[in-house]
């Protein structure tokens, strides 16, 4: 049967749904890998690939029966051992580098699979299982292996289902993967199931690889890579990363759409469909809710080693030098380093400054190299051939990375992962771009035509070195320090008005216009270009690059590339030496998180000079004044004395806070407005608010109040997290909000500050409604936030952190930090050093914010907020973790702010005495609700507040105290 030329005949749906079988054990494991550890295992394939060569082995001198189960054990093992050896170190390291640990692991298993046994790659020799019918449908004959695969896969399925449900092991281990905190407080070892997990999904692998090697012929590695993954992804995905039968049933749905495809198209139209399928699910999935990735990045080291102009002088030196002593087919192979390096400061400036892993920077990279030479053919002139394969880069890098822009986590690696394999096997098919092969012209320079190898080796290096100058100049300036913060805490970086999206689309218009000169430089270098110049595997290849060379190094590209490229060209490796290879990468992964560039570095650090910052801090810090440094303000540990996080305590609700007019510790005396230590005088070192760093605001315009919301509503599932609150705030007044755990205090403010989206309701700021406004725009109206865990920016330092508020007023310019102007940089140093003055922080300038205790960081916190001249500043728990006389001290300050700078305050809390005191208004909540609103005396002894806090016993908040003051 067949419609609009596609045969859909039972013989094909049947192939379709053996193959389908496949890829659904496929996606069992993905899903089954990534609910415990969250990322997707690339090295899921090779796990069972090994597998198989196991029992390759294995049946040279046992039966194919007793070899079966031993082989499945074994990859199970291999799975278990990753997850301990190598997964569980890289716990608390972000997800990111999980998932490129699993593509090094990947490679490197294949070449252990390949050295236990070459007849697993190979179809034709591979044994097939004895015993079991062979018979055909239609005209498709059925194997023994496809047989076996029909009759075990349900008894595998039914196996695993009871084990998951059923059986004490699974149950544990859907409870770690779901809830891993809970699970170990119920005595459940998260870890030792999350090994379980991976040993189950390793076992899922191999028992697929045994039965599908005979049917597919003979293999390549390749093959066994990027396509089969984004089969098994594309159900995965389509799960949800959640649902095994979802993932399963849906996989077996994208065998038959493979195959009625295949009956009219190519494989690689295949792609693009399931490209666009995977695409369109994650489209759907809704984001929003809380990130939950708190993962670290190494710190940021903005400063280079001492000598590295030399450095860098001397390499060039070198680099030019070559092309005159080597040899044309050297020359050719140090253009391919080159053209690779370019590509991997593409990954440098994606992944290792943006956190987002991208699979795809090869793809770009073959767009750019066909578009150039199409163009230098139609226009005769080289440089526009190298301006149009940068345009041509940088365009298909932002279209792909758009969709991705909605979604955290695994999405980008997804869609390029789909992108590279789309591009490979299609589009760089059709005759705009590479078609069946494009000769290549030689390049022309006026009118010299440059046909020596050695000669367009120079012309690479030139914009090998150009493609560096941007990537370190990006690297060092604002733009940078933006993308640093969005990828150590994304939401962080929006409450300071950082316009996530946007920055982000920037950075992938670079890395593709940066991927797309690498690509001008391997296809110039070539006398013939075609698809098979730019394999997908390769979008892989160039991620070991960046990795091995480090992450956060621009030179790490090039040292990458002179490994992962120049060593294998220049020196036969053979499989032995790609093991190795393939080892280090994975080594350079888990020891080395800044990788070979960072180990240099380090070793040159140890230089005597000391190190060399950066030209525009050194400028900042000849500019800081000398009282600055006085002495005593701050412990060696980095807290500010005050902060001490021995004595933090977490205030509890109104039944057990003592009125702070019974605390010692706080006795509710200020010396004057100047000093907001909020400690009993004569403490030695206090934490001194000299000044607000801000201006008074002008009065807000129109008449009506600031801030009305009303019939807000928003649901989780089934949870009714907000329930039609509706309340107004006016100019200038301090509100407090109440409410027990999982009232939805902060999801309101989610909805307020724009985080999250509301399902129904209004939100009208100065008169406007600002439903759709992003969190940045609101915050740029003055509409600012802050978050009860205060994280900040881990990775960046208290200086940095201040920088990225100070944009607000002096903006980064991407083009500004490219040309090298660094009079923006220096303004924003100094405008944070005035505020950290102001605030008395400046002496933790330079300390890193996740080396700082709670209080400390929610100070640093503050003055970030008060950097941006906030109108209306929304305050969650600003009191947890201050000791409790910090949290006077707290009080002071909203007064404060209130007072001098005329900011509104929504507060919410759970120190009640404390919000009896600076309060206007209290606005309690209950189950989404707001169910009273009043003076602060009122609500608190409203009955309904009573009976959400305490139940039914009233007479409870007669003994919680009286508020202070
Ligand atoms: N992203 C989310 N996904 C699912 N449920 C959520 C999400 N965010 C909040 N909830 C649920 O919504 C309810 C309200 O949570 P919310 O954090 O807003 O309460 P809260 O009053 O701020 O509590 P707390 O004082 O503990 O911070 C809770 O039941 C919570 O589990």
């Amino acid at each position: 049967m067949s419609l609009f030329g596609y045969d859909f005949g039972f013989d094909r749906l049947a192939v379709g749904m053996f193959t389908g079988l496949t890829y659904g054990l496929l996606a069992i494991g993905i899903v089954l890998v990534y609910r415990s550890s969250k990322f997707v295992n690339f090295a899921h394939g090779a796990i069972g690939v090994f597998g198989a060569a196991v029992l390759a082995k294995l049946t040279d001198g046992i039966t194919f029966w007793l070899a079966f189960p031993i082989a499945i054990l074994v990859a199970g093992a291999l799975g278990a051992g990753i997850e301990m050896s190598v997964v569980r170190r890289l716990r608390g390291r972000p997800r990111v580098i999980g998932m490129i640990a699993t593509l090094g692991l990947s490679q490197f298993i294949l070449v252990l699979a390949l050295l236990v046994d070459r007849d697993s790659f190979s179809g034709a020799t591979y044994p097939k299982p004895p015993g079991l019918p062979a018979f055909s449908i239609g005209t498709t004959a059925v194997g023994s292996s496809l047989t076996a695969m029909l009759v075990l896969t349900p008894v595998l399925l039914a196996a695993l289902a009871f084990f998951l449900r059923r059986t004490k092991y699974g149950i544990a281990i859907r409870a770690a993967a779901d809830h891993p905190d809970a699970a170990t407080v119920n005595g459940v070892p998260a870890p030792m199931m999350t090994s379980l997990a991976w040993a189950v999904a390793g076992g899922v692998a191999a028992f697929s690889a045994i039965l599908l090697t005979p049917t597919q012929g003979v293999q390549s590695i390749e093959s066994l890579g990027p396509q089969l993954l984004l089969r098994g992804l594309a159900g995965a995905v389509i799960a949800r990363m959640a649902s095994l039968p979802i993932a399963f049933v849906a996989s077996i749905g994208v065998g038959v759409l493979e195959q009625v495809l295949l009956s009219k198209e190519t494989s690689g139209f295949v792609d693009v469909v399931l490209g666009l399928a995977i695409l369109v699910a994650l489209l759907r999935q809704r984001s929003g809710g809380r990130n939950s990735e708190h993962a670290a990045w190494p710190r940021w080291d903005a400063t280079s080693p001492p000598g590295a102009r030399i450095g860098l002088a001397l390499l060039a030196v070198v680099g030019v030098g070559l092309a005159y002593v080597v040899s044309n087919s050297t020359a050719s192979i140090l253009t391919m380093i080159c053209g690779y390096a370019l590509v991997g400061l593409s990954v440098i400036l994606v992944t290792g400054i943006a956190g987002e892993l991208s699979l795809g920077q090869f793809a770009f990279a073959g767009i750019g190299a066909a578009a150039a030479i199409q163009a230098a053919q139609a226009s005769g002139n080289m440089l526009v051939g190298v301006a149009a394969g940068c345009a041509a880069g940088a365009l298909a890098s932002t279209l792909v990375g758009i969709p991705a822009l909605r979604l955290r986590g695994v999405a980008l690696g997804v869609t390029t992962l789909a992108f590279a394999l789309a591009t490979s096997g299609w589009l760089l098919r059709q005759s705009f771009l590479l078609g069946d092969g494009l000769t290549t012209p030689y390049p022309v320079w006026r009118d010299y035509v440059v046909s020596v190898s050695t000669d367009y080796y120079l012309f690479a290096l030139l914009l090998l070195a150009l493609g560096w100058m941007v990537t370190a100049r990006l690297r060092r300036g604002g733009f940078g320090r933006l993308l640093l913060a969005l990828r150590d805490n994304e939401e962080a970086g929006r409450a300071l008005t950082v316009a996530a999206p946007v920055r982000k689309l920037q950075v992938y218009a670079v890395a593709g216009a940066l991927a797309g000169l690498g690509g001008v430089v391997i296809g110039f270098g070539q006398s013939q270009l075609s698809i098979n110049s730019f394999p997908a595997s390769a979008s892989i290849d160039v991620v070991a690059i960046a990795v091995v060379g480090g992450l956060s190094r621009t030179g790490g590209a090039l040292l990458g590339s002179l490994v992962i490229v120049g060593l294998p060209a220049l020196l036969p490796l053979g499989i032995p030496g790609q093991a190795v290879l393939t080892l280090g990468w994975l080594l350079v992964v888990i020891f080395l998180p800044e990788g070979l560039g960072g180990l240099l570095a380090g070793l040159l650090s140890r230089i005597p000079a000391g190190r060399v910052p950066a030209d525009w801090l050194s400028r900042v810090r000849a500019w800081r004044p000398a009282q600055a440094s006085a002495p005593g303000r701050i412990g060696p540990d980095g807290l500010i004395p005050g902060f001490p996080p021995e004595t933090v305590h977490d205030p509890a609700p109104l039944s057990s806070v003592p009125a702070l007019s019974g605390s010692a510790a706080a006795p509710h005396s200020l010396p004057d407005k100047s000093d907001l230590s909020g400690k009993a005088p004569g403490r030695p070192g206090q934490w001194r608010v000299h000044h607000l760093p801000a201006a008074r605001l002008a009065p807000a315009t129109g008449d009506g109040p600031l801030l009305e919301v009303a019939g807000i509503r928003r649901s989780f599932g089934g949870v009714r997290a907000v329930q039609d609150a509706t309340f107004t705030i006016t100019e200038g007044e301090i509100v407090g909000i109440i409410g027990p755990n999982g009232a939805g205090k902060t999801t309101l403010f989610e909805i307020l500050a724009g985080f999250t989206g509301s399902d129904g309701g209004t939100v009208r700021y100065q008169g406007r409604a600002i439903t759709g406004w992003t969190p940045e725009r609101r915050a740029r109206a003055g509409l600012v936030r802050s978050f009860q865990d205060a994280r900040l920016f881990p990775a960046m330092s208290v200086r940095e952190a201040v920088m990225v508020a100070a944009e607000s007023a002096i903006p980064s310019s991407l083009v500004i930090d490219i040309l090298g102007d660094e009079r923006p940089e220096i303004a924003k140093a100094e405008r944070a050093l005035t505020a950290l003055r102001a605030m008395g922080l400046e002496d933790l300038a330079d300390k890193p914010v996740g080396e700082l205790s709670t209080g400390t960081r929610r100070i640093v916190e503050l003055c970030c907020l008060l950097t941006l001249e906030p109108r209306v500043l929304l305050l969650d728990e600003p009191s947890s973790g201050l000791t409790q006389s910090d949290g006077v001290a707290l009080g002071e300050l909203m007064l404060r702010v209130r007072d001098e700078l005329g900011t509104t305050v929504l507060v919410i809390e759970h120190d009640l005495p404390l919000l009896s005191r600076v309060a206007d208004r209290l606005i309690a909540m209950d189950a989404g609700a707001v169910i009273a609103a009043g003076p602060p005396d009122e609500v608190r002894s409203h009955p309904a507040v009573v009976l959400s806090y305490l139940g039914t016993d009233e007479a409870a908040v007669a003994r919680s105290g009286e508020p202070a003051g």
